[in-house]
């Protein structure tokens, strides 16, 4: 048994406005006290769009909520003359906790790099907030049978540099782009050979201790259906949930997973 603590994060992409992020955070926590909830068991993080965010934060503070709220992108630059960029010191002053860099909706619609996607994990982590790194391959990297050798290149590549003390403090989600938001759930023994795979990475590039520490994420239809089965696996420790994390009963069934 790791001493990990699970995490379940509801990456919402574009979806909901600021009205119905305060909806669903209140539907959310409310769902999760009914079930007794044991946020120690299981961490619970919303990622809305940036237009939601104060909104999340007004309703986490009225009501004194263990939900945690992060971003889904962030810049690399501090301030300026960047149109359409958001800060990490616009993030963390709403009281934002976690970031998500790399996904491959990113990737694919605005070719972001390992390179970058590194960068901007650094960015967040040296503003005090946890990264979570998103990795995965393609269908078509999948039937080569190189999908192990392809997320580790991607992780390699964006780590770079990076010490085994700071790579403990990031999480890593993989995501396999088949299985996003396609009804194609990765089978649980799918997941766990990759996220096995990043851990011992993990351990052969950083050691033991950074190895035992990261958490990594399994992203891809994961569903109340399915999440009990993914979490049984030794290396998952969570799951990054898109289209089941827009419904506070599925979600926080989700968070209660152990129960
Ligand atoms: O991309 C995902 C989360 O970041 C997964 O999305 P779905 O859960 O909708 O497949």
């Amino acid at each position: 048994m790791s001493n990990r603590t699970p995490l379940m994060a509801g990456n919402w992409k574009m979806n909901l406005d600021h009205l119905e992020a305060n909806h669903l955070v209140q539907g959310l926590a409310m769902a999760l006290s009914d079930a007794g909830h044991d946020y120690s068991k299981c961490e619970v993080l919303v990622i809305p769009p940036f237009t939601d965010i104060r909104s999340v934060q007004t309703v986490v503070e009225a009501d004194g909520l263990d939900i945690k709220y992060g971003a889904q992108d962030v810049s690399i630059h501090d301030n300026g003359a960047y149109t359409g960029e958001i800060s990490t010191s616009m993030l963390t002053k709403l009281g934002c906790t976690y970031v998500v860099m790399g996904h491959s909706e990113r990737r694919e619609y605005h070719n972001e790099s390992d390179e970058l996607v590194g960068a901007k994990a650094r960015k967040v982590l040296d503003a005090g907030m946890t990264p979570i790194l998103c990795c995965g391959e393609a269908l078509e990297v999948r039937k080569a049978g190189t999908h192990v050798e392809f997320v580790l290149a991607q992780i390699r590549a964006a780590l770079a540099g990076w010490s085994a003390e700071d790579v403990a403090k990031i999480v890593i989600a993989y995501e396999p782009i088949w299985a996003i938001g396609t009804g194609e759930t990765a089978t649980a023994a799918d997941a766990q050979e990759v996220c096995g795979a990043i851990r011992e990475a993990l351990r052969a590039d950083y050691g033991d201790a950074t190895a035992e520490a990261t958490r990594i994420l399994y992203g891809g239809s994961a569903k109340p259906a399915n999440i009990k089965e993914l979490m049984a696996e030794a290396d998952i420790d969570g799951a990054l949930v898109g289209g089941a994390s827009l419904k506070a009963d599925s979600f926080a069934q989700m968070a209660g997973f152990y129960a």
